[in-house]
């Protein structure tokens, strides 16, 4: 059986991708890199077949069943989740299916359930709603729910992102078996993530399959320099532009403390006894493993996490609780975060996501002024996205969603920034964009940052207070540790 293409070329709404001449041989894998913007999404909505939208021309031969892994598939099931939610109806916040039903599939044992449960390390999770899941343990979810389907082959885009160390590396050993039973196509974005498993390596861009590689040739990364220079010229822009509308913060409160910091749910405690603070000019990394609390932790600086105020939080120099509003946070505050890339599902244009930065809004109801509009304009052009301005926010690719939020987040110029794993779903060249203009933030102080990766290479020269969480046994729960350069 080999996976035939012979001059194609996939139209999407807002992505296009060429491919001259293909083919996967039986059981073969391949890592699929792509750099520019380039974007595969149209190529697995079509070979996974869950996508009508796509015009197809030329020639594609198909002989597998695929099942596609994707951040969109991931909005997709959580979309579903969201239409079935029976909070209205029950005494309790409905967090959704649980993990084990979500893998029942249809006719499958509770043996091979389990079997899936533990190779994915989702035993502790199984009666957890998907809603409730981190974003590391919700990858996993979707990964063990693709298998349970039993497909002939699986089409995995970013599989690594968002997990932590550990199960980066478990995953990779579990692919490397899988691969020996049926194909993988595996989209990869950074380097260090490239499995040693694969057969080949295709390399995508300018909207078209441009190479293909045998591992050995792949090592020796001819693209990287081209990528570099590339990525240097856009960056160059999003800094000029950074300048030109500059506010520098003069404000000298502290930004966040919290003090015996404790969150919990009925079967569990999450991190207890956290004393931490954000002191002006500083900038902080926070760093721990899948589930450890980090997207918790900021919640509760945002201002949506339900434990907010069972927690003694002081904000901007003022107390939580004492009066003020969310919006009067927000309002400081520039968020880029998985969480909210899920939440964000306004059916407002792209132009008007961007805009509705400044009203911390989802979505745009109110009427933006002159300047507002001209200076989301002038990051769409930075971006790539001028030609989708007022094309469906969520019609635009993943990463280009991705982007449009972070132009959200800067627009207004917030005091906080805060990046919960932003590089998730962007190819190379989007995440060298996205982590230069953050250095330069940081570099000029034009505001503070935290940011959370598992990612060491995407450390950023400035940011060096640590708060790193690791898991008590005694108190079986997380515990942070406090890292402050003098
Ligand atoms: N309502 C809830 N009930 C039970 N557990 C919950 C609930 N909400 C969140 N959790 C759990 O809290 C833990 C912390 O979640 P959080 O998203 O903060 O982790 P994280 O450190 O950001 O992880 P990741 O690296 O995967 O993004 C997770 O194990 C999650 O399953």
């Amino acid at each position: 059986m080999e996976l035939t293409f012979k001059d194609v070329t996939l139209t999407s709404p807002t992505t296009r991708l060429s491919i001259k001449d293909w083919k996967i041989h039986h059981k073969e894998s391949w890592a699929l890199f792509c750099t520019d913007g380039t974007s595969i999404s149209a190529l697995f909505d079509n070979l996974g077949k869950s996508d009508d939208e796509t015009i197809v021309e030329g020639e594609i031969d198909n002989p597998y069943s695929w099942v596609q892994v994707s951040l969109k598939e991931q909005q997709r099931l959580l979309e579903d989740e969201l239409a079935n939610d029976d909070t209205d109806f029950l005494d309790k916040i409905d967090q959704g299916s649980t993990v084990a039903e979500l893998i029942s599939i249809k006719g499958m044992t509770s043996t091979k359930c389990q079997q899936l449960l533990e190779q994915l390390d989702l035993q502790h999770l199984a009666n957890t709603g998907f809603r409730a899941l981190s974003t590391g343990e919700s990858r996993r979810v979707m990964l063990a729910r693709a298998i349970a389907f039993n497909p002939d082959g699986l089409l995995l885009d970013d599989p690594f992102a968002g997990l932590d160390i550990q199960h980066r590396q478990s995953l990779q050993h579990y692919l490397a078996t899988l691969s020996t039973t049926m194909p993988i196509l595996c989209g990869i974005s950074r380097f260090e993530d490239m499995p040693a498993w694969v057969d080949k390596i295709a390399l995508f861009g300018h909207h078209s399959l441009v190479d293909t590689f045998s591992f050995d040739e792949w090592q020796e990364h001819r693209v990287i320099k081209q990528l570099t220079s590339q990525s240097k010229r856009q960056s160059e822009k999003v800094q000029q532009l950074l300048d030109k509308h500059k506010h520098l913060s003069t404000d000298s409160d502290t930004i966040f403390k919290i003090q015996q910091g404790h969150v919990a749910y009925t079967d569990k405690i999450i991190f207890t006894g956290l004393n931490w603070q954000i002191d002006p000019l500083q900038h902080w990394q926070i760093k721990g493993p899948n589930g450890c609390g980090k997207s918790t932790l900021l919640g509760l600086i945002f201002g949506d996490h339900p434990q907010c105020y069972s927690n003694d939080i002081v904000i901007f120099g003022r107390q939580r609780g004492s009066g003020e509003t969310i919006w009067q946070i927000k309002q400081q505050i520039g968020m880029v975060s998985s969480a909210l890339h899920l939440q964000y599902r306004a059916g407002c244009s792209t132009l008007e996501a961007v805009i509705s930065g400044f009203y911390d809004s989802i979505g745009l109801y109110r009427k933006p002024t002159k300047a507002q509009i001209d200076e989301a304009l002038e990051w769409l052009e930075i971006l790539h996205l001028s030609e989708y301005r007022n094309t469906p926010f969520r019609q635009l690719d993943y990463a280009q969603q991705r982007l449009a939020l972070l132009a959200r987040a800067l627009i207004k110029h917030p005091r906080l920034l805060i990046l919960d794993e932003p590089y998730q779903g962007l190819d190379y060249l989007g995440r060298m964009l996205f982590k230069n203009t953050v250095s330069y933030l940081v570099s000029k102080q034009l505001c503070q940052v935290l940011y959370v990766s598992h990612y060491d290479e995407d450390k950023i020269l400035g940011i060096d207070n640590v708060l790193s969480f690791h898991f008590d046994e005694g108190l079986q729960c997380y515990r942070a540790k406090i890292n402050t350069v003098a």
